[in-house]
């Protein structure tokens, strides 16, 4: 599954929010998210910035209330994916926001890093019965396995994604060991949630196993936002889903190296038979220094047989570039 994040990209602007999702149903990404913020439900005037990036939003709280949008634009944002043939998935960050996500049915519930304790909102989530998809950006193994295990009490189908909260991630803090952990630790499908603001850490995911990709978009990365650095834009969208359907569709079709029948007419023009590289007489002793290896096989002795060749007498002269025959040389 391949999740687009909007998370605030739209700046709070309604007309922006269905611009992307137009330019998103053309890149092949199965979903759309969103955050569903309300700023009085979530959040207080005591919420400090994690980046102050605008003189306008006096407070975080303020940048919210910016971001939010009614439940009748929501319900709007929903019915336009759907009319793209693209999931609508929207994080709440409030019991209120789970409410409205209610009322405008989506499908499944994201859980973002920073409220994996909020349980009060998860048991919110998993009373719906709601495939639930968990990140992991800030937490500790402890935190983590008491979370999974509070939502596995509920049965609630559940993936959980390596995500490191940084915006953007270098390469060294993405984390892809924790992917090949997570599957192993709890034999549920495994995502990978990126901030690196690039392409490769998905596309690195998808090598390791990776079922669940979401990442930032942006149009363009000279966008004003937090989030800008962290994300990539359409056209990134677009050949990275292509890489990661790539990637995937290879890890499906497992190659054989002991199965290599299909590979036999390409053997005949690729491999090579043994040749001479200059005039010999007769009687001449065979070094490598006169041999050569020439397309295509079968028309000489095997390329690799060459060992069985050297310090054998010719038993008969030959011009440069012949091949070399088993009966070109003086037996014993
Ligand atoms: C913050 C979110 O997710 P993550 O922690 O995976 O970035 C989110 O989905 O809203």
């Amino acid at each position: 599954m391949i999740i687009a994040e909007l998370a605030q990209a739209h700046d709070g602007s309604l007309g922006t929010a269905h611009a992307y999702i137009d330019a998103l149903a053309e890149t092949g990404v199965d979903a759309v998210k969103f955050q569903t913020h309300i700023a009085l439900a979530e959040s207080s005037v005591y919420e400090p910035f994690r980046v102050k990036f605008s003189k306008q939003d006096a407070t975080r709280f303020d940048y919210w209330k910016r971001m939010e949008f009614s439940l009748y634009q929501w319900k709007e944002l929903k019915a336009h994916c759907d009319e793209k043939g693209l999931e609508f998935i929207s994080s709440p960050f409030s019991n209120l926001a789970v409410d409205w996500l209610e009322e405008i049915d989506v499908k499944r519930y994201k859980i973002g890093s920073g409220e994996v304790s909020n349980w009060l909102m998860l048991e919110k989530i998993a009373k719906t019965g709601k495939p639930i998809i968990l990140s992991s950006g800030m937490s500790s193994w402890e935190e983590i396995d008491s979370t999974v295990n509070f939502i596995k009490g509920y049965g609630n189908e559940l993936s959980i994604l390596q995500c490191t909260t940084a915006y953007p991630t270098r390469p060294e803090q993405w984390g892809l060991n924790v992917i090949v952990e997570l599957k192993n630790r709890y034999q549920i499908p495994v995502g990978f949630s990126d901030h690196s603001g690039d392409i490769f850490a998905c596309l690195a995911a998808a090598t390791l196993g990776a079922e669940l990709f979401e990442f930032h978009v942006v149009f363009d990365k000279r966008q004003f936002g937090p989030d800008t650095p962290a994300s990539i834009t359409i056209d990134q969208t677009r050949e990275m889903v292509k890489g990661i359907r790539q990637i995937q569709t290879s890890l499906t079709h497992p190659i054989y190296k002991d199965r290599i029948e299909s590979f036999q007419e390409l053997k005949k023009i690729f491999e090579k038979s043994l040749a001479i590289n200059r005039p010999l007489k007769k009687g001449e002793i065979l070094t490598s220094a006169c041999l050569e290896a020439k397309k295509p096989k079968g028309y000489g002795i095997p390329a690799k047989d060459f060992e069985l060749v050297l310090g054998k007498k010719l038993s008969r002269d030959l011009n440069q570039w012949d091949f070399l025959n088993w009966d070109d040389l003086e037996q014993g």
